[in-house]
């Protein structure tokens, strides 16, 4: 069985790579690092540290690499032969693969008729529905029809944090023990290839909104509120009382419009959010707050971690959520000088000012009560620096 990767770098070794290899797959990432992609290929192999007491280690093995930049007729032979093709790029990436995909696809169609699943990795809601729909904007009308038959792009949430690494060893992945991953079989073309802890619903909604509205949620405003303290990392953010509880109010809000939309027990759903706040907590990972911060654009889209579940509660209870609205203002002030996106929006807000922001990124309209709620944020966050 062979899976094809794309993206070797923390989620992809740390996390899908490592449970495609245990599960038995030859796994071929496909990436544009030279140094990442040569070191597999040497070694064939790489550890994951488990962050905890244990001190666990774990070889994986049956590994390779090409680089998609310089060796893209190897990457469509692997995408004709794979059994599963995943990604973990990043959002914003998944643009840029597309077009090899759709080469990769076409090919295939005549010389293998095998079904296959496509599924991203990605922090965001409908990530594989998002990448078939930039697959599909490169192939004829035809072609659409027979991808449709041949293959399925699944939907997923993919939960296990994996720092920054600063391991000797280039290739070593320090990771946290928990980890979750449900893919959602409603688009399948056939039998999913089985891979071990990976689980299978027929509706992902529910779980996808409970882990980026309360995971990543709690996470982005540990890491904005933390930046604004000038914090290093997410357990020092954590370990300051105000953005502790700061975390605790906005978790409790996206966690009223979970309930209240998808019907989960109340009790059960406090302690998710418990077991998250202590996963931030972890004192065997140092996980910088810049990069849990990265992108603060496409964090403050209308169906991402902050907006999502700040206008949904205002429209189920009719009141501004407190704790979402100060995250929000946060990441209006992240100003970070080597993140591309935070330089961006910080000439937004000079030139339109934060009104026109959140209308240009988030769509929310600047009468909407979020965004003077938001822009007092910003005033007392500012006084409080
Ligand atoms: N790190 C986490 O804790 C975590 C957890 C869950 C989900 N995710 C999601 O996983 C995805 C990847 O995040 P990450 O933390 O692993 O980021 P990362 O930067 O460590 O890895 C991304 C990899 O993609 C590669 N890449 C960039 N352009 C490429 C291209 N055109 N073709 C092939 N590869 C390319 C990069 O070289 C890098 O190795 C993101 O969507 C992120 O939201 C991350
Ligand atoms: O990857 P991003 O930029 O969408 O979000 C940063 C972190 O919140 C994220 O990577 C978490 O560590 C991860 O989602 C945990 O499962």
């Amino acid at each position: 069985m062979l899976a094809v990767h794309f993206g070797a770098g923390n989620i992809g070794r740390g996390f899908i790579g490592s449970l495609l290899s245990k599960s038995g797959y030859e796994v071929v990432f496909v990436d544009v690092n030279d140094e990442i992609v040569r070191l597999l290929n040497e070694k064939k192999e790489y550890r994951v540290l488990i962050a905890d007491e244990s001190g666990k280690e774990e070889v994986i093995r049956n590994v390779s690499a090409v680089n998609s930049q310089k060796e893209y007729d190897k990457v469509i032979h692997y995408l004709i032969e794979a059994d599963l093709v995943t990604t973990a790029v990043g959002p914003n990436i998944l643009p840029v693969i597309s077009s090899t995909l759709a080469e990769g696809l076409r090919k295939r169609l005549s010389v293998n008729p095998k079904p296959l699943h496509i599924i991203a990795c990605e922090n965001m809601i409908g990530g594989s529905t998002f990448l078939k729909e930039k697959v599909f904007e490169k192939i004829s009308e035809e072609e659409k029809s027979l991808f449709e038959k041949n293959y399925g792009f699944l939907d997923c949430a993919v939960d296990r944090i994996v720092p920054n690494q600063k391991n000797s060893d280039p290739l070593t992945v320090t990771v946290e023990p928990f980890f979750e991953w449900v893919v959602e079989q409603k688009n399948a073309v056939g039998d999913i290839p089985k891979v071990k802890g990976m689980q299978l619903v027929h509706d992902l909604m529910p779980y996808i909104e409970r882990k980026l509205l309360t995971v990543n949620t709690g996470h982005a405003i540990a890491a904005y509120l933390g930046y604004n303290k000038k914090l290093q990392t997410i357990k020092e953010a954590m370990d300051d009382e105000e953005i502790y509880s700061d975390v605790q109010k906005a978790l409790s809000e996206s966690g009223a419009v979970l309930v209240k939309k998808y019907g989960w027990d109340e009790n059960e759903h406090q302690a998710y959010i418990e077991k998250i706040i202590h996963r931030f907590t972890n004192p065997s990972i140092s996980d910088e707050i810049v990069r849990v911060a990265r992108s603060p654009i496409r964090k403050l889209g209308a169906n991402d971690r902050l907006m999502k579940p700040a206008k949904q509660y205002y429209e189920l209870f009719k009141e501004v959520p407190i704790g979402l609205t100060k995250g929000i203002a946060a990441l209006l002030l992240f100003d970070y000088k080597e993140d591309p996106e935070a330089i961006e929006l910080q000439e937004t807000i000079k030139k339109v000012g934060m009104e026109g922001a959140l209308f240009q990124y988030s769509q929310l309209e600047k009468e909407h009560p979020l965004v003077a709620a938001i822009q007092k944020q910003v005033e007392w966050l500012k006084e409080s620096k």
